[in-house]
């Protein structure tokens, strides 16, 4: 048919993609044997296949992202939509990072796996990759996002909850963009009219961000002996964000030494659901406005971390830096739009 759509499958690996060995689950199943379990897709695409790397996701970072990021730039004229199997660990920061690499896309580019490899006679990933490579066939659907058990979810919103059920992943602090049903979309959020322009790819990221999680009693000076290598940490508060105050213990002292220094201190919480709000508390608040720091609001940590790399990648420049962190990018974040608004453009 003349009006097929055209898909790029990129495999990566994962548990989607894996057999069984002496030593447990491996990615064994090539990315042209994927296709053969969800033959239906013919009724609606024609899909093309690359297999860039196949790994167990616990083995994916930057270096994966970014070039998965210029995979996609080298093939995005000749697709109308693009599927990227992936492991389940760290799929939210993978599509995280996509979300910063690859702005303002027209075309979907879909993030999938499964919980079960898909030569299994009960297996959740038959069900996610069709319906993925539905998702990357629709006109309505665009930018960066996963696809599981059924539900869409932007890039920068997901997270792994679960870490053996079917619906491991959740949206968090933003709705799904769409569930699919039975083969139907239905689309919860429809906002194609707000990308306008060329989709714009990035190919740095400065991987040198540290996530320090706070626990009761924590020794300030631990800051201090990761000093020399990270240039940003993001710490990882408790409740709406605050840091202990233990007396002699140094965070507030630690905390400069890193801003003199030129590196990036930011505050997120360890709490999944609603955010940080540094302002709200005493322990907060103070040294929220003594060091101007940067929170995460409602991003997830995924979020958080990858778009602190890819502005880092960009800029040096602590005040280019706040309005990259504080810009929304695929949902991401909604309450850093007032603190952007306050800084010169
Ligand atoms: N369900 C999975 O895909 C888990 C696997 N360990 C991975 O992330 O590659």
């Amino acid at each position: 048919m003349e009006d097929m759509k055209k898909v790029l499958l990129i495999a990566t690996g994962g548990t989607i993609a894996s057999g069984y060995t002496e030593d447990g689950l491996a990615p064994q199943i090539a990315a042209g044997a994927l296709l053969r379990y969800v033959e239906e897709y013919r009724d609606f695409c024609r899909v093309d296949v690359q297999e860039p790397f196949s790994l167990d996701s616990t083995n994916i970072y930057g270096r994966h992202w970014v070039e998965l990021a210029g995979l996609i730039e080298k093939k995005y004229d000749a697709y109308d939509g693009f599927v990227i199997c992936h492991g389940t660990d760290t799929m939210a920061f993978t599509a995280a990072a996509l979300s910063y690499l690859i702005q303002n896309s027209r075309k979907p580019i879909v993030v999938t796996g499964a919980q079960k490899p898909i030569d299994l006679p009960v297996t959740d990933a038959r069900t996610n990759l069709l319906d993925s490579l539905r998702f990357a066939s629709d006109g309505r659907a665009h930018g960066v996002n996963i696809v599981f058990g059924g539900n869409v979810i932007a890039g920068t919103r997901a997270k792994k909850e679960r870490s053996k059920s079917y619906n491991a992943f959740s949206s968090i602090n933003y709705p799904n963009i769409a569930v699919i049903r039975d083969g139907r979309i239905i689309f919860y959020i429809e906002d194609e009219d707000r990308i306008n322009g060329q989709v714009t790819f990035y190919h740095t990221l400065n991987e040198r961000i540290l996530l320090l999680k706070l626990v009761p009693g924590m020794d300030g000076t631990v800051l201090n002996r990761l000093f020399s290598g990270y240039d940003g940490v993001i710490i990882e508060a408790f409740g709406v964000g605050g840091f202990p105050d233990y007396g002699e213990i140094p965070f507030y002292s630690e905390i400069r030494r890193w801003m003199d220094a030129g590196k990036f201190v930011m505050m997120a919480t360890q709490v999944t659901h609603e955010g940080s709000d540094m302002e709200v508390y005493q322990v907060g608040k103070v040294i929220k406005e003594e060091f101007g720091l940067m929170e995460a609001y409602d991003m997830t940590l995924e979020a958080t971390v990858t778009k602190a790399m890819w502005a880092l990648g960009q800029t040096k420049d602590p005040e280019v830096f706040r309005r990259l962190f504080y810009r929304t990018v695929n949902h991401d974040i909604l309450l850093g739009e007032e603190q952007a608004s306050e800084l010169p453009s």
